[in-house]
Order: structure tokens, then C-alpha cells, then sequence
């Protein structure tokens, strides 16, 4: 069985600075990938070279397969048939999915209908609001019927990002990438939601890319982890291996850092 994602020999630039350095990775269906790595170190640019969504002033080269189809070189019009079928992406800051001036229940109504289209189908009238409502309650949104009719601004931060999954999930997509989901987010909704990705992914089996700069995060959410550094990947493997027995300076210093911030944090309490 061929990959749902593979990269191969990566590189992003600029006009005057390589970002990403020949990053190469493989995701099978259902398998959990962390990417991890400080703030600046390339982790949101593999997530939009892997989607081709890179901004106009960056280059990628090298090979990004994404259901088999090559990303990097590809026609945009080729890409939106991958996106949302292949691929969805959860950012960090929900209101980058949504639109302000559309009710929610609209939002989610687009990609769900699109989907239907696509596998021959279709959902309209009161269908397509039953299945809105659906999803609504799979993501664990409160009372779907009111916040339908409201707009972004009307729900809370936590609220948002349940929309925002609920878009990419309604493509039904075989790899979703959640790019620091929660760092937006206060703590107990932050655990909340990640119980709610990691249901999403096991009851849907999809791939999860999962990017974060919290080790603790990410060690609760996959099963192998890359570790980026200035665009370079400096170790990879096991999660609980690179956590317990880091081969790479850098991974030390990242795992020491947290250890330091998590004792600073129990200190004060
Ligand atoms: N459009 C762009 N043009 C030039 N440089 C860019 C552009 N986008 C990002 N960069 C640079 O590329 C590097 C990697 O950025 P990236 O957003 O991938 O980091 P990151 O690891 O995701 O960090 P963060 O956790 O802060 O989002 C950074 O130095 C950033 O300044």
C-alpha cells in the first residue's frame, strides 16, 4: 500500500535563506507522526510545502507524494482535488478556517457538501442539515442547533476550534494536519480538544501530522516523533525512545527545557 504521505529530500528557501534542509518522512493510514522543534524551526512550513500552500515568495524542491500524486511543481487546480480528500489542516489559530461574516453552520455545510458531491452522493435541504448537526454533535459542540446560526465571534476560543476540526473533518480526509491546535487555547479546553483529535483519528482512522513545541503535547498524542532543527531534522524515531534516551544535543536541551518550565511550574503551586 503506497503511502498517504511521503516527502522525500524536502527543502524549502527563500530567496536568501534555506528553511527547510532535504526533510524526508512517510505517513501510513493511521499512523501518528509528531513534529516538534522551537518556535522558527521549519514545522508550519513542511505542514504548507506538504499541502502546497507555501506563500509566493518561498520555493520548495524535492518530493512531497500525497496520495501517491507528486505536491511540489504541481497546478493548484490539481491541488484543491487532493485537499480535503487526502488532506485537511487544523491551525493553531481557528479563525484562520473560518469566515467572520458566514454562520457557522454554513461553514461546515460547504465541505460536507462538497464531499457528498465528490463520492457520487449528494446531500441537499434537510440532509445536509441533519448531517450538519451530526458532525456538530461528533465534535462535541454544545447546543448545535443555536451556535449554527451564530457567527465565529459569538463562540468561545475552544468552541472555534471544535468548528474548525468539524471543516476538516467533514472532508472526511485520510491525513489531517493539526498544526499547534491548542497552543491558542487555555489548558483545560487544550486537553479537552486533544481528546477530541485523538478520538477523531482513531475512530476515522486517519493519519495524524501533529506539530507542536510541546513535548508533553506531543508525547500524549503520537507514536513517533521528528525533531527539527533550523529546518534540519536532527533525530527521529519512537516517541517514548527519543523522550527517554534523546541521541541529539538539541533533543536535550528541548527535553530539559520542558523539564525545567514543568518543576518552575510545580515550584509555585
Ligand atoms: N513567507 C516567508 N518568507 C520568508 N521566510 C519565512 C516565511 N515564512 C516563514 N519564514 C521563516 O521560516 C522559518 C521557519 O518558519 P516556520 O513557520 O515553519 O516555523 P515553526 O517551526 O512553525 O515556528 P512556530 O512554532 O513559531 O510557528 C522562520 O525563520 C520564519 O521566519
Amino acid at each position: 500500500m503506497s503511502p498517504l504521505l511521503e516527502i522525500t529530500g524536502l527543502s524549502v528557501r527563500s530567496a536568501t535563506k534555506v528553511l527547510v534542509d532535504t526533510l524526508s518522512l512517510t505517513l501510513q493510514r493511521g499512523e501518528r507522526l509528531g513534529l516538534i522543534g522551537e518556535s522558527g524551526s521549519g514545522k508550519s512550513l513542511t505542514a504548507l510545502a506538504a499541502t502546497g500552500l507555501l506563500a509566493p515568495g518561498l520555493r520548495a524542491s524535492g518530493s512531497v507524494k500525497l496520495a501517491g500524486r507528486e505536491v511540489v511543481g504541481a497546478a493548484d487546480r490539481d491541488l484543491d482535488q487532493l485537499r480535503g480528500k487526502a488532506v485537511a489542516i487544523v491551525f493553531q489559530e481557528p479563525l484562520t478556517a473560518l469566515d467572520p461574516l458566514m454562520r457557522v453552520g454554513r461553514q461546515i455545510r460547504e465541505p460536507l457538501r462538497r464531499r457528498a458531491r465528490r463520492d457520487g452522493r449528494p446531500l441537499s435541504g434537510q440532509a445536509l442539515d441533519a448531517a450538519v448537526l451530526a458532525i456538530m454533535v461528533d465534535v462535541a459542540l454544545p447546543d448545535p442547533v443555536r451556535i449554527a446560526r451564530a457567527y465565529p465571534h459569538e463562540l468561545s476560543g475552544g468552541q472555534r476550534q471544535r468548528v474548525a476540526i468539524a471543516m476538516a473533518i467533514a472532508c472526511e480526509p485520510d491525513l489531517l494536519i493539526a498544526d499547534e491546535p491548542t497552543t491558542a487555547l487555555d489548558v483545560t479546553t487544550q486537553a479537552e480538544i486533544m481528546a477530541l483529535l485523538d478520538r477523531l483519528v482513531r475512530d476515522r482512522n486517519m493519519a495524524l501530522l501533529f506539530i507542536s513545541h510541546d513535548l508533553p503535547l506531543v508525547a500524549s498524542a503520537v507514536e513517533q516523533v521528528i525533531v527539527l532543527r533550523q529546518g534540519v531534522a536532527v533525530e527521529s524515531g519512537p516517541v517514548a525512545r527519543v523522550f527517554s534516551e534523546p541521541a541529539h544535543d538539541y533533543t536535550r536541551s528541548l527535553l530539559s527545557a520542558a523539564r525545567r518550565f514543568d518543576a518552575a511550574l510545580e515550584g509555585r503551586q
